[in-house]
């Protein structure tokens, strides 16, 4: 008996790539299955175009291999071209030619039949949403048309895998959304398997299935948004939120001295004001407590032991937000990566 199994589309081992002394990726261990979309998301300078170029046999790793579509980057960049659609954050057009010209000129590029070529331009074209401006120069197009183009352009000769560098930088709100929408479209009709580098994690949340985080060379924790929370959660680290009243400084002072609790912040909404009076007016006032350890139980007590009424505690998971900060921007995290 046979067992066929499902190859990763990338798949990248022990990649690295250092600039004299100074190591641009780090020992990178990666697979993305087909179908995926996965979001690398990390600060600037991260290592993530440094990346990107390895898998497309552009740039040379210095230890490790980058496998595409089963094809070894680094010796056949020409192999893995055929397959792989790779639009930088900046895709270079003909400004004085029309959309479709444009794309007419990349299928040519790839040995597509001008019959074909023409007939897959049109079909992308209506795909991404620019039917109307199909015959318009591109340099009157705004940025969010040029990235939708772009994306046409890198589907033009049927990529099984698409690699786009932050695509949405410049975008307004709205093309960020058609465009993400868009490519998860894509993704999800047309079994395309999508690598997307951002450091927008909001936008690497809308569409992802999974994520890794890409932090000095290193992917410091990779996998689906849970994944990566109860990553987090092996830290030692809990925030749980409360609404309790009536609230009182000696309440908070009470709350504060114990001693894993790092932090509370009064998150009713409203003014400091209107937090007051409903403090005075003992209205329940909602905080949200974070600390290290697990001591929910302990802060409950404190608040009943006081003659407060507890309305609820909940604690309070982890979005990719939190998970960002805390990788990204949290001085405490940082150290711990170092
Ligand atoms: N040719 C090079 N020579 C020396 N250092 C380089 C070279 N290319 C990139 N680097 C360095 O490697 C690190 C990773 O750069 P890379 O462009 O891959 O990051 P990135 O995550 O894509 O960030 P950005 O979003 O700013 O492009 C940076 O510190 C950069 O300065």
């Amino acid at each position: 008996m046979t067992t066929t199994s499902v190859q990763p589309v990338i798949e990248l081992k022990k990649l690295g790539k250092r600039y004299g002394e100074f190591k641009a990726v780090d020992s990178l261990d990666l697979n993305i299955m087909p179908g995926e979309i996965y979001g690398l998301l990390g600060p600037n300078g991260a290592g993530k175009t440094t990346t990107i170029l390895m898998m497309l046999g552009l740039t040379e790793p210095t230890s490790g291999s980058a496998k595409v579509c089963g094809i070894n980057a680094t010796r056949n960049p020409m192999q893995v071209k055929r397959h792989v659609g790779y639009m930088p954050d900046d895709v270079g057009f003909y400004e004085d030619r029309t959309a479709i010209d444009n794309l007419i000129y990349t299928a040519r590029l790839n040995r597509i039949a001008p019959d074909e070529a023409r007939h897959r331009a049109d079909m992308l074209l209506e795909r991404v949403g620019l039917r109307d401006a199909t015959r318009k120069r591109v340099g009157t197009y705004s940025r969010g048309m040029r990235q939708r183009l772009g994306l046409a352009d890198v589907l033009i000769k049927q990529p099984q895998v698409i690699i786009l560098d932050e695509p949405t930088l410049g975008i307004d709100p709205e093309g960020v959304r058609e465009l993400l929408t868009l490519i998860r479209d894509l993704s999800r009709n047309e079994g395309l398997t999508v690598l997307l580098s951002s450091h927008h994690l909001h936008q690497v949340q809308q569409i992802c299935d999974r994520v890794g985080l890409f932090v000095r060379g290193k992917l410091i924790a990779s996998g689906d948004i849970a994944t990566l929370s109860r990553q987090l959660d092996d830290a030692p680290t809990f925030r749980v939120e409360m609404s309790v009243s009536p609230w009182s400084p000696e309440l908070e002072r009470s709350l504060i001295a114990v001693e894993r609790v790092e932090r509370i912040e009064v998150t009713t909404t409203g003014d400091s004001l209107l937090r007051l009076f409903q403090a005075q007016a003992n209205a329940p006032v909602t905080v949200t407590i974070s600390g290290e350890g697990d001591i929910p139980t302990e802060l409950a007590n404190i608040v009943i032991g006081q003659g407060a009424t507890l309305h609820a505690l909940a604690p309070r998971s982890y979005g990719l937000d939190d998970i960002y900060h805390r990788y990204f921007e949290g001085g405490d995290a940082r150290e711990r990566l170092g």
